[in-house]
């Protein structure tokens, strides 16, 4: 009997340049899944519609693409299943795997560069358990998120760490976030906390 093949639940693909943090403005391919363990009220990505794609279409498309860095994003990319399968193909052909998480699940060990952007409204979710490094941290500044930040930093060792207006119906809360950078980068010896804008939009690119 032949074996049933690998799906995966695909949102888009589509190739860009990184928008957020460090690696701002590098050309890479998107892989966008399908689902999340979280609903952010804010979030700008309709991650609920999605469609099935093979290992094969979704590599064809990849390929098809110029950049070798590629960005594993959501949705939530760690609650897919069979995403180590994938992850193994990419590796094999020569890409530079970077993901974005919201660092609740542990992120697979093909991964070259960890973006994660833990959730203040979800603090409990973090309390129990989250990963505990990455490259670079990145706080959505919905409301207050002070004492969320100060937590994080001594529970995830990064980097770089970002503060990031929310955008919501095309405005960002550009003075909010400055005003808590200000506060966070007032305390001596700790971690210095830096502004990352979502530049894509912005640039009305996606
Ligand atoms: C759509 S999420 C997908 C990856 C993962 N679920 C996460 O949250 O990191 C990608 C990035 O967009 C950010 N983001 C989502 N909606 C946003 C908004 N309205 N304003 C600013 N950043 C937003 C997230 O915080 C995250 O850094
Ligand atoms: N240009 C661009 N950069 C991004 N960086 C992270 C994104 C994401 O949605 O995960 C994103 C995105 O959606 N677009
Ligand atoms: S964790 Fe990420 S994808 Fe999920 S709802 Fe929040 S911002 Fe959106
Ligand atoms: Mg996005």
């Amino acid at each position: 009997m032949n074996k049933k093949p690998i799906t995966y639940n695909i949102v888009e693909i589509f190739e860009s340049l990184q928008g957020e943090g460090f690696n701002t403005g590098m050309p890479c391919v998107f892989i966008r899944f399908g689902k999340c363990n979280l609903a952010c009220p804010w979030c700008d990505t309709p991650y609920n519609q999605f469609h099935t794609m093979s290992l094969e279409e979704i590599y064809a498309k990849v390929r098809s693409f110029s950049a070798k860095n590629i960005i594993i994003t959501g949705g939530e990319p760690t609650i897919q299943p069979q995403l180590e399968t994938l992850l193994d193909k990419l590796k094999e052909n020569g890409y530079f795997l970077a993901i974005e998480t919201n660092g609740l699940k542990n992120v697979p060990p093909q991964i070259d560069y960890i973006a994660t952007s833990p959730k203040r409204i979800y603090q409990k979710q973090y309390i129990k358990r989250h990963i505990d490094t990455a490259h670079e941290v990145r706080i959505v500044v919905d409301g207050n998120v002070i004492e969320f930040c100060q937590f994080i930093e001594k529970t995830i060792q990064a980097t770089h760490y970002y503060l990031s207006p929310c955008e919501e119906n095309g405005k960002m809360n550009m003075l909010d976030t400055i005003t808590q950078l200000g506060i966070l980068n007032q305390r001596k010896n700790k971690p210095h906390w830096q502004l990352s804008i979502q530049t894509h939009k912005m640039a009305k690119i996606d």
